[in-house]
């Protein structure tokens, strides 16, 4: 997040002066932004940085043991410079959030530099080598011209020049959430891949006597377990190519001072990055359950997949908090539409009226047709939009203010953008699969995963549709059926859509995944590697079990 923040924040000269010593790893950087007090509310963030004109340096101070900079990755040990983010104030004003460059560590001998208090915040429940670290600031003095001034600037004499968008200085979030829609896809495509290929190995229980003990990838539940998974990581595969060209068009748009659509990409980037990170959470547990005891040995690659990914939820802000900002958005689009303002691309399906377009119950309908499923994900999300949007107006008339209605329609509101990113993610994917070029076999095994998504996501939030009498409940337990009907067919190329993410064995660090398939031989070298093997009795016996059992053995 350093690189990018300097790519993104720093004027041309700032660039020149940065960046070769970041590419050159002549100086190693991280992003401190969090604070103890304060990760989520940014405007509340309580480091400061006063302007001296005198000596043309701010000053940067944590005031509060709340203000201490908390968590940025590899802070602890590692960095020598951070961007930090402070309460920027000159002649006497408070302008808020601005990023400032501030070496934290002698370039000669690491140590902290004056007024530096930095240090590792602890072991956590994953990302054992990450020094997430602390960071206190006290008088610290840096140059005036390592404010990052790319979109808002103080002068030598002390005069603040405003950004044209003050979020421009959140820029660097909404680049990483859009990453991290990356990650879930490729986190999931991992645990689809150990759980699948071991799958295919294990055997167990006797359906019949005499009959040899299944594959239990032959098993229906395991089937419905683990297939809908791999077609979401198929969907997140096509959703974050999706993503990234709509972030790299809008990008430029805004390096072009077009601002015009970064509510839309904020907005976007916001709720699938929720979206995708809770999926994918949930998504592995189910990956790791579906091993058996297996699967909870560090030897299957789990524990440290899931302790590292499921961060993802929290950072690069808090899902919730994410969902919420998006739906925020919605709002604002539902009133743009009701007053005739045209919308954006991802959003437009907003200002249509698809109430009347299919209203439940009504028979031959082609429930298994994906194009007509994807409008019932369109009208599911118009309806969830549009019910959230009706609460905060009545919260409105009521007399609330805008935050005090959007607060109590929150919970609401989080359902309707989690709708919008569903739909999102489903019509992506459908989409895709038109535009890709691939033989009739191969669009016949992606048409079936793109089918399994799409049934399963209706069973899985059948509630949402049938409330709506967008779907009847005869027609819902249909699809459901169509779903678990897909399943023998997704089994037959299961291994080799998995195979297909060509995740090497040193990647994907697990022994029930091997390419290879063997894994008892393995599993028992993995174990005989133990620490704890390296003796077969432990000294710990001669301390404490030898005397304890001696002496009981003397009472016999
Ligand atoms: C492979 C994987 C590797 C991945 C590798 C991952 C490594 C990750 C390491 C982790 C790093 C971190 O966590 S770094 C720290 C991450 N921290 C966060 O993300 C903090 C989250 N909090 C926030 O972003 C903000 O506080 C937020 C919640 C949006 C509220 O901010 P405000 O109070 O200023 O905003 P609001 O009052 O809600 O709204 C003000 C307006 O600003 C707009 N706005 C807010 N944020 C905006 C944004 N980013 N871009 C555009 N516009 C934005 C809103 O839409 C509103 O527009 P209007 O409606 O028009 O007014
Ligand atoms: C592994 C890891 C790495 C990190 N790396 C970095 C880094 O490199 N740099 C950096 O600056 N930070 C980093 N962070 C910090 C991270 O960005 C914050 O933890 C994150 O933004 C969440 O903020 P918080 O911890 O204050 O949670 P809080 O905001 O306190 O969230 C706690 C609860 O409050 C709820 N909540 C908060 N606000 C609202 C609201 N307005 N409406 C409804 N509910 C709300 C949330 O939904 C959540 O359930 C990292 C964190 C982790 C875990």
């Amino acid at each position: 997040m350093f690189i990018p923040t300097l790519e993104r924040q720093c004027t041309s000269e700032q660039r020149e002066k940065f960046l070769p010593l970041c590419y050159d790893y002549r100086i190693i950087g991280t992003y401190a932004q969090t604070e103890l007090g304060h990760g989520t509310f940014l405007r509340g963030l309580e480091t400061t940085a006063h302007y001296d004109p005198n000596t043309q340096e701010f000053i940067l101070n944590s005031p509060t043991i709340s203000s201490i900079k908390w968590w940025p990755g590899a802070l602890g040990k590692t960095s020598t410079h951070a961007v930090v983010l402070a309460q920027l104030y000159t002649l006497g004003k408070c302008h808020g959030i601005h990023p400032f460059v501030v070496q934290l560590r002698s370039l000669d001998d690491h140590k902290p530099l004056r007024g530096i208090t930095v240090g590792d915040i602890g072991p956590k429940m994953g990302f054992g080598p990450n020094d997430n670290g602390y960071l206190k600031l006290h008088k610290h003095r840096i140059p005036r011209t390592n404010m990052l001034m790319k979109y808002s600037q103080v002068s030598p004499d002390g005069t603040y020049t405003k950004p044209p968008r003050s979020t421009l200085t959140y820029g660097t979030m909404t680049f990483v959430r859009v990453l991290i829609v990356h990650g879930s896809a490729i986190a999931l495509a991992k645990a689809s891949t150990i759980a699948i290929r071991y799958s295919a190995v294990r055997r167990q229980s006797e359906l019949r006597p005499g009959e040899p003990e299944p594959q239990i990838l032959s098993y229906p539940t395991q089937q419905h377990k683990l297939f809908p998974l791999l077609a979401t990581a198929y969907a997140f595969h096509f959703v974050q190519l999706a993503m990234m060209k709509i972030y790299t068009d809008v990008n430029d748009q805004i390096n072009n001072s077009n601002f015009s659509r970064i509510q839309e990409l904020h907005a976007l980037s916001s709720g699938l990055k929720a979206f995708t990170s809770w999926v994918t959470n949930a998504g592995l547990e189910v990956c790791r359950m579906s091993c058996g005891g297996h699967g909870y040995s560090q030897a299957s690659g789990f524990p440290r997949l899931y302790a590292d990914f499921t961060p993802s939820c929290t950072y690069e802000g808090e899902n919730t908090v994410l969902m919420l900002q998006s739906a925020r958005y919605l709002v604002k689009c539902v009133r743009d539409a009701r007053s005739g303002k045209t919308l954006p691309g991802t959003v437009s399906y907003l200002s249509e009226d698809v109430s009347a377009v299919h209203s439940g119950g009504s028979s031959g309908r082609d429930l298994s047709n994906l194009d007509f499923l994807i409008s019932l994900y369109k009208q599911r999300a118009s309806n969830q939009v549009h019910f959230a949007s009706d609460k905060v107006d009545r919260g409105i008339s009521a007399g609330m203010d805008l935050v005090g209605a959007l607060n109590s329609a929150s919970v609401h509101l989080v359902s309707a953008a989690k709708a919008h990113s569903h739909y999102f993610i489903a019509k992506t994917f459908v989409e895709s699969l038109k535009l890709l070029k691939a033989s009739s076999e191969l669009q016949n095994v992606l048409h079936q995963l793109a089918s399994v998504y799409v049934f399963e996501g209706i069973a899985q939030s059948s509630g949402d549709f049938i409330e709506d009498y967008i779907l009847s409940g005869s027609e819902a337990k249909t699809i459901r059926q169509l779903a678990v009907d897909l399943l023998p067919l997704i089994r037959v190329n299961a291994v080799s859509l998995v195979d297909a993410f060509s995740f090497r064995d040193e990647v994907l660090q697990s022994v029930l995944g091997r390419y290879d398939g063997n894994v008892y031989e393995n599993l028992f070298k993995w174990a005989q590697n133990s620490p704890l093997n390296k003796t077969d009795v432990h000294p710990s016996y001669h301390k404490y079990l030898g005397p304890l059992l001696k002496r009981n053995q003397s009472k016999l």
